[in-house]
């Protein structure tokens, strides 16, 4: 780039920043205006007295608007404000097909537009026409937009560093955002926080960014893929294209746990959006837990036990059969019997020998007026009726014991021969409501029971017994006794209670996102898809990175079935971003099938793997890698152990004058520096530099172990050790030695 370019750039920037500062004036300006709007519209409420009711929902309308105006230039200024520091980071000079000059479309994260002509002086980078800027280099070049499509040639494409209001750098590129722009992003040390990448967003993620096809999106991809990034951006373009729609109350995220919610919280506000709703599949669980009378097992207690080395055989049946399709497929079918047969042998209802519900009206009501809602609702509405014809019923028969009182003299006080003819018909009539209450009262916990302890599961679906059948059985009656709910046993559980008592559903949310999706059973999507019926769906995972022993979780073809949607598209990520290349490739090398996968061309020391022959070596080693590493200038250390157990026993053992941090609930605070923790909650979060403490046969030697050690090695961004010490995993002793070191030279 010549001098008169760059000199160009340094005019249009201060250009630009002086139309920024304006409108930031503007805007506070209109903000202040709009606060005294609203104050004033509150004063002359007060003052006028309050008014009736139609001016009250006058007001409070009145009052919903100005407070929506004032939260929308609120943003409008935060946004500008950000623009201020850092306008645009990128250009691409485009010239039409049919047009002779070229336009200068410069890219930031918001748009902007020339106060005196109106035309664009940044584009916002969600714009159709900026998508140009992901998907081409120089040449031809396309994009979509509502009015077709547009075709053209780019003849310029330049990215710009802008650090509070001054270039850092820019440069031409001739391909998209390439691999040197990535490795110098890519080199820094890791945050706290995840961060935007909207200035190297590449091609394929733009592609999953800007689907607006398909209801239901699967991205599959690697370790350190981008799909976390790729979805919270998806969520950042679907709140741009659909302004009047959607807001960032409607969309929600679905993340493992509030460590790694907290962790991505950063991305939507950096590009200028509110936080959209966050939520674990723990929270649905905990909610519905305070409501029943029986403990739900912990997520916390259950992992601990599988991942020690020898859990229970019939528990891991357990786990196997509770997560499996032949269960969900059994559930569905005994629960598909219930909401049309559980009434058919109910008997009529009869006092006195006159019958006040016939045995049809069961099915009439049950299977036809209100078949619609929840069998338990179906039931309690029956209820009402049969309880207002028994009320007529109960009315004659107290008549007739008060007549027969006074006939028979013993009782001459009005009040006390009313009491009596009361007790006595309710005496009389006991029988029948007892037996009312019983039909239709539905006890979703003794039903679930039923399933297992007379069998019903079978015998009411005709199906065949499975392997493990009594084990199962005996299992899910013996912790039903003890007053607990396994953990295997909360999804169906949840599910089998929604479908008879109906799902708190959110028709509010329009889009949710579910990352870590490799994690979920059927149930758990049928259950998703029962709480929020109204909208579309971006999930991510990878079925590598599965930490959930013997679970059988969902594919993604199950998962669509289970979300009950057709419109899906699965997208496959082939590019991994966050580990060296050294790193990447031990990672790879853990995995018996991995697929191929593309890196960043950044380089940096082999992983190392080394023995410590007892614990007390360990520490040292540690403790000395660890000073090494801060030495260096990482900031950020994992400690990563199998389970928190493990977690708590390696704790104390490092060196507290690096102030380490240890996190083994899932609402752990999570800071950067040095931190111990375990696999499980290590998930989608990533460090400088991961040290992997007893990574030994004892601990990793069946296949489910394997992508444990996997999701931990891709922790990494620049440096891995892992540590054994007896016998290593069978995973690391079968590693080509060309893919490590057995001694740090840092
Ligand atoms: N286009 C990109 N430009 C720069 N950095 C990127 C890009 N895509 C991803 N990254 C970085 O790569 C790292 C991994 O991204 P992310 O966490 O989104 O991947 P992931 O596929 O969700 O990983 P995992 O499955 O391991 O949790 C992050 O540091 C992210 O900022």
């Amino acid at each position: 780039m010549n001098q008169q370019e760059q000199n160009f750039e340094i005019d249009r920037l201060a250009k630009t920043l002086r139309q920024v500062s304006e409108q930031i004036q503007i805007s506070e300006q209109s903000s202040d205006n709009q606060r005294d709007t609203l104050q004033a519209t509150l004063r002359d409420y007060w003052k006028s007295g309050g008014g009736n009711s139609t001016d009250e929902a006058q007001f409070i309308e009145t009052m919903d608007r100005q407070r929506a105006l004032s939260t929308h230039i609120h943003y409008s200024a935060r946004h500008l404000h950000k623009m201020l520091k850092s306008p645009y980071f990128g250009r691409i000079d485009f010239t039409e097909t049919d047009e002779r000059r070229p336009e200068m479309i410069y890219i930031g994260i918001g748009s902007l537009s020339d106060k005196e002509t109106g035309s664009f002086l940044i584009y916002d980078w969600r714009a159709p026409v900026a998508s140009m800027f992901y998907d081409y280099g120089q040449g031809a070049a396309a994009y979509h937009c509502p009015a077709g499509t547009i075709t053209g040639v780019i003849s310029l494409k330049r990215q710009f560093k802008i650090v509070n209001g001054q270039i850092e750098y820019m440069f031409d590129s001739d391909l998209k955002i390439d691999d040197e722009i990535l490795q110098q992003l890519l080199s820094k040390s890791a945050d706290d926080k995840m961060h935007t990448i909207v200035n190297s967003i590449q091609r394929e993620q733009n592609q999953i960014i800007r689907d607006q096809a398909h209801r239901v999106l699967f991205v599959e991809g690697p370790a350190g893929s981008g799909k976390t990034s790729a979805a919270l951006h998806r969520v950042a373009f679907l709140l741009y294209q659909d302004r009047a729609g959607l807001t960032s109350q409607n969309v929600l995220i679905l993340s493992p746990n509030h460590i790694f919610g907290d962790y991505i919280s950063s991305v939507l506000p950096e590009i200028g959006e509110e936080n959209v709703v966050q939520m674990t599949f723990q929270d649905y669980v905990a909610r519905s837990a305070a409501e029943m009378p029986v403990q739900f097992e912990a997520r916390t207690t259950y992992l601990e036990y599988m991942l020690t080395p020898n859990p229970d055989p019939k528990r891991v049946a357990n786990i196997r059969f509770k997560s499996s399709e032949f269960f969900c497929q059994a559930l569905l079918r005994y629960l598909d019997r219930l909401a049309s047969d559980r009434v058919d042998n109910y008997p009529a209802i009869t006092v006195r020998g006159e019958t006040i519900f016939y045995q049809d009206e069961w099915r009439h009501y049950y299977t036809g007026s209100f078949a619609m809602m929840p069998p338990v609702l179906r039931l309690e509405k029956i209820k009402t009726i049969i309880q207002k014809r028994l009320s007529e019923v109960i009315q004659r028969i107290r008549q007739e014991k008060i007549e027969e009182i006074i006939i028979a003299g013993e009782e001459i006080n009005e009040k006390v021969i009313k009491a009596l003819a009361r007790i006595q018909t309710r005496d009389e009539l006991r029988a029948t409501t007892d037996q009312l209450e019983q039909l239709t009262t539905l006890d979703v916990l003794n039903e679930y029971k039923q399933l297992f302890k007379h069998n019903r599961l079978l015998t009411e679906t005709g199906l065949a017994i499975p392997a493990d059948w009594e084990i199962i059985q005996k299992q899910t009656c013996a912790f039903l006794q003890k007053g607990l709910l396994p953990y295997e046993d909360i999804p169906p559980f949840l599910y089998f209670q929604g479908i008879l008592q109906g799902f708190p559903a959110k028709p509010d949310i329009k889009h949710v996102i579910i990352d870590e999706a490799q994690d979920y059973t059927s149930f758990q999507y049928k259950i998703l898809a029962q709480l929020f019926p109204n909208c579309s769906w971006t999930i991510v995972g990878d079925p590598a990175q599965a930490v959930q022993p013997y679970l059988m979780t969902a594919s993604f073809k199950e998962a669509s079935t289970s979300i009950g949607v057709e419109n899906t598209l699965l997208f496959r990520l082939t590019k991994s971003y966050r580990s060296t290349r050294e790193i990447q490739a031990l990672c790879q090398a853990l995995l018996p099938d991995a697929g191929e996968v593309f890196s960043v061309n950044r380089s940096g020391p082999l992983p190392v793997i080394v023995q410590v022959q007892q614990s007390r070596e360990q520490t040292a080693v540690i403790a000395s890698t660890i000073q090494a590493m801060l030495d260096q200038g990482w900031r950020s250390i994992g400690v990563i152990t199998k389970t928190a157990a493990q977690a708590m026993t390696v704790y104390p053992t490092i060196d507290h004058t690096v102030r380490p941090s240890l996190v083994t609930k899932e609402d752990d605070e999570f800071y950067r520096g040095v931190v111990v923790m375990p696999a499980y909650l290590a998930k989608g979060l990533e460090f400088d530099a991961v040290l992997v403490v007893n990574a030994d046969d004892i601990n990793y030697s069946h296949d489910q172990d394997r992508h444990i050690l996997y999701t931990i090695c891709t922790r990494a961004l620049h440096r891995l050790v892992l540590y054994y010490t007896d016998t290593p995993s069978p995973f690391i002793a079968r590693l080509d030695p060309a893919l490590y070191k057995n001694k740090p030279d840092w």
